[in-house]
């Protein structure tokens, strides 16, 4: 069956244009992405939750208004891919290139995304709280990055670990989004600007604690977001904006990918953390960007 790589170009959800790595064969286009051993692969299930099909198209144009989703969609995971090799040189999330599967317009009125184990999935949003979730890159680093987790740490997704999974989701989502500290502000409330669904350098403004003396002791259940892992993210995440206003984006970044797939293990608690960091930050760059990273979990009251 020919697979012929090609280029074109799609309407993003915010109306910009993308370029696009495309196939074309049996006389049409589709988002498939050959450009790489990880290739990427986008499919649309158009408003169910059960079927979902390759998005394609008669020409190398996608820009019809149900198109956008899958554009950025294919777009963001194409950024995600290429941030990861050239910053880490890792091959897709399992480092040896697994195919990047990607489900838009999942459900009706969807207002979250998420990584199943297999495939990202993203929602349309109601239009109020939240707009098609494929539109922002931080969210997709986000729900890439647990794939990544997934195949080197490990974190279990509850309490301190689950926590910690959410944590390095969100900071992978600011450096592949460095323009801000926000999460998602892209595509949340679009009738809202300048806000977003998480903040790394002040959680408190969106209900999150920034300091262990105000962790959430929640229920490990889904109701209580498995020990509130999208609430207790809040001081990982300032201890990260704590590190990286002091030691700035390319060393942070290594210290956080050296943590991640070297040292932090399925249980690790925020303690752990800590440790993995400060040692990743002494492995790479020495006792004072060390001390740096010790002071930045002091801060936030992790020893
Ligand atoms: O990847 C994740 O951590 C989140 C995955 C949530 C999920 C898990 C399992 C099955 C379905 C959905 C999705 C994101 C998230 O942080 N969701 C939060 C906040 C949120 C989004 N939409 C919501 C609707 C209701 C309540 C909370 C939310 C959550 O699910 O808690 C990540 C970036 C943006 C969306
Ligand atoms: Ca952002
Ligand atoms: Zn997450």
């Amino acid at each position: 069956l020919k697979e012929t790589a090609t280029t074109g170009s799609g309407t993003a959800v915010n109306g910009s244009t993308r370029p696009l790595n495309l196939d074309f064969s049996k006389g049409k286009y589709s988002l498939i992405d050959l450009t790489h051993s990880g290739r990427i692969e986008t499919y649309d299930a158009k408003n169910t939750t059960t079927t979902y099909s390759l998005m394609t198209n008669k020409t190398k144009y996608f820009t019809s208004q149900t198109q956008r989703a899958g554009v950025d969609a294919h777009y963001n995971a194409d950024l995600v891919y290429d941030y990861y090799k050239n910053k880490f040189n890792r091959n897709s999330y399992d480092n040896l290139g697994a195919p990047i599967y990607s489900i838009v317009h999942y459900g009706v009125n969807y207002n979250n995304a998420f990584w199943s184990g297999e495939v990202m999935v993203y929602g349309d949003g109601d239009g109020s709280t939240f707009t098609t979730l494929s539109g922002a890159n931080d969210v997709v680093a986000h729900e890439l990055t647990h794939a990544v987790t997934d195949y080197t740490a490990g974190l279990i997704y509850e309490n301190q670990s689950g926590a910690l999974s959410e944590s390095f989701s969100d900071v992978f989502g600011y450096f592949v989004d460095p323009g801000d500290f926000l999460i998602g502000e892209d595509i949340y409330t679009p009738g809202i600007t300048g806000d977003g669904l998480r903040s790394l350098s002040n959680p408190e403004q969106y209900n999150q604690p920034a300091h262990m003396n105000q962790y959430r002791y929640l229920s490990n259940t889904e109701a209580g977001d498995y020990g509130g892992v999208h609430s207790n993210s809040g001081i990982p995440n300032k201890a990260f904006y704590n590190t990286v206003t002091q030691l700035g984006n390319s060393k942070s970044e290594q210290i956080y990918y050296r943590a991640l797939t070297l040292y932090l293990t399925p249980q690790a608690t925020f303690t752990d953390a800590r440790a993995a960091l400060v040692q990743s930050a002494t492995d790479l760059y020495g006792a004072a960007d060390a001390q740096i990273v010790a002071s930045a979990w002091d801060q936030v009251g992790v020893y």
